[in-house]
């Protein structure tokens, strides 16, 4: 791998778009104690930024700067509001190269794949802003005479909002549309390794016209001590998670001496399933998209791969053919395929689950090794069985363990059986089969044929500890809007 250091503005064609102080009550600020935290180049290992560390008394006042400009962003109409939410899109896609090299500068994705971030979160602004003009009411039949009833929706209030690292842009972009679209304030406070995107990203809010303190961006090395904040304050209406069930508890834990609305979007252990009758081809095209998507960083990628007995070796040698064309390397040149790891701890994380696996009786096809510093050279692993660490832990990495099943009944028991029910998926061309697994596998989201499932049309989230609500859709609004029955006697 090259390592040189990455001077980020000289990749720009705007640099302005690289901001390192935190985003407050519509002003660009530094923390008080001109305290910052450094931001890495997971690929290169070195220092991209020093962003400013702020704490809960800033949060604070982003929070009550929210309120304040909610009063008049609420009472806007919603095509007026739309309008804003399309200049932001189009300003996105307009700067999609510069958003996603500062993303893949940041997080370590493959500039391709950065550029399709930007535009799936692009996506949601676009959507929710149409989407905020459908907001409709109910007019109910009285239950006496003199009765008029009426049911309408109204914004939530003032969100807070606590997004991971391996989505740095979408993440936030998925939550703050449909909150902004329908009039609430939004207090984003992005993952320590990934603040550039969220701060970019609200430059560009600034522009489209996004009302002062309507947004605000809290950079923090502090997570907890934000999250309190959020969970403390009464002004905050609304928490939204994305990341792992174990925070997510936490969190829940915290929101409840509040009764705080919560969407968490939370860990996952997807299944990937692969019949006897499957077309083998398609299953290794979307396996590869699935697990190896993000180098496996995402809360969808198969976890699992149980393939039925009569095509096991086949895939196995398919899959990993496929996976030997993989190339690792530095996201921002050009030709790669899979970038490094977010951290050390990610990458150990990998080499636990690969080294289980062989202290168990499974073997290495391909890869099992760590390249240098973060990059791992992405690795299928067979023999896998129920008792390893794979079948119950998320890997977040590029590990394809292949598990071996016999029967229908038996894979369905087995893809079940985990606390995870987020996303699922399965090759097959039966179509009795095909409609028996999809109703049986207890996930809120099944690829039936695909290995990618995600778009800003369907609604994304989990069953189980995979988390509480929907994200995207028309179902994706709801959790940003309050309903309120009026009782009218005349
Ligand atoms: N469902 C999903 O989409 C995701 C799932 N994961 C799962 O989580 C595992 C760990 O990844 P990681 O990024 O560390 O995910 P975490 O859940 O640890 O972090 C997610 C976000 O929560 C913040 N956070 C952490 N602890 C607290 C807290 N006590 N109060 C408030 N905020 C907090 C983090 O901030 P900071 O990082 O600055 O501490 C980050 O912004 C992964 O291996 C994967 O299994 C991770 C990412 C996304
Ligand atoms: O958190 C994640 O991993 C993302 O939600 C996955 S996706 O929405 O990009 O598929």
């Amino acid at each position: 791998m090259t390592k040189h250091s990455t001077d980020l503005k000289t990749l720009l064609r705007d640099p302005s778009l690289l901001e390192t102080r935190a985003f407050v009550a519509g002003e660009w600020v530094e923390a008080g104690d001109g305290a910052t935290f450094d931001v890495i180049n997971p690929a290169r290992g070195d220092v991209i930024a020093r962003v400013a560390d702020l704490g809960r008394a800033d949060a604070a006042r982003a929070i009550a700067a929210a309120a304040q400009a909610m009063k008049a962003w609420a009472a806007r109409t919603a095509k007026d509001r739309a309008q804003v939410m399309r200049r932001w899109f189009d300003l996105m896609m307009a700067n999609q190269d510069d958003l996603a090299r500062i993303l893949t500068a940041e997080m370590g994705k493959p500039f391709p794949e950065a550029k399709g971030e930007i535009a799936y979160g692009a996506s949601f602004v676009e959507w929710f802003g149409e989407e905020a003009k459908r907001v409709y009411g109910e007019t109910i039949p009285g239950h006496l005479p003199d009765k008029r009833l009426t049911v309408i929706r109204q914004p939530i209030g003032v969100v807070g909002s606590i997004t991971p690292w391996n989505f740095p842009n979408a993440m936030i972009a998925r939550k703050a549309a449909p909150a902004l679209a329908v009039g609430c304030g939004f207090v984003a406070r992005p993952a320590a390794e990934t603040p550039l995107s969220a701060l970019a990203m609200a430059v560009l809010g600034e522009r489209a016209g996004l009302p002062k303190g309507i947004l605000s961006v809290v950079t923090s090395s502090r997570s907890s001590d934000i999250g309190k904040e959020f969970c403390e304050n009464p002004l905050v209406r609304k928490l939204t998670f994305t990341g792992s069930t174990e925070v997510g508890r936490i969190l829940l834990r915290q929101a409840a001496d509040q009764v705080l609305k919560c969407s968490m979007e939370l860990g996952g252990n997807a299944p990937f399933i692969v019949f006897d009758d499957a077309d083998l081809d398609a299953a290794v095209e979307g396996a590869m998209a699935s697990k190896f998507r993000n180098n496996g960083q995402t809360c969808v990628c198969a976890n699992r791969i149980y393939v039925q007995a009569g095509v096991y070796d086949a895939f196995a040698q398919k899959l990993a053919a496929a996976v030997d064309k993989l190339r690792v390397g530095d996201g921002l040149e050009d030709g790669v395929t899979t970038g490094p790891l977010i951290n050390e701890d990610a990458v150990e994380k990998v080499e636990e689950h690969i080294r289980d696996v062989l202290d168990g009786g499974g073997q290495v096809v391909t890869g099992g090794e760590r390249l240098d510093g973060l990059f791992f050279k992405p690795t299928v692993v067979t023999g896998v069985t129920d008792r390893m660490k794979v079948a119950t832990e998320e890997t977040f990495g590029p590990l394809a363990p292949l598990f071996r099943f016999e029967t229908e009944e038996e894979v369905v028991q087995k893809a079940n059986d985990t606390i995870f029910g987020l996303a699922s998926y399965f090759y097959a061309r039966d179509i009795g089969r095909i409609t028996r697994v999809q109703e049986a596998l207890e996930y809120g989201i099944v690829g039936v044929n695909t290995g990618i499932i995600s778009t800003e049309v369907a609604p994304f989230g989990g069953v189980k500890q995979s988390g509480l609500g929907r994200e995207g859709s028309r179902h994706g609004i709801e959790d940003y809007l309050e309903m309120k029955y009026i009782c009218l006697s005349i």
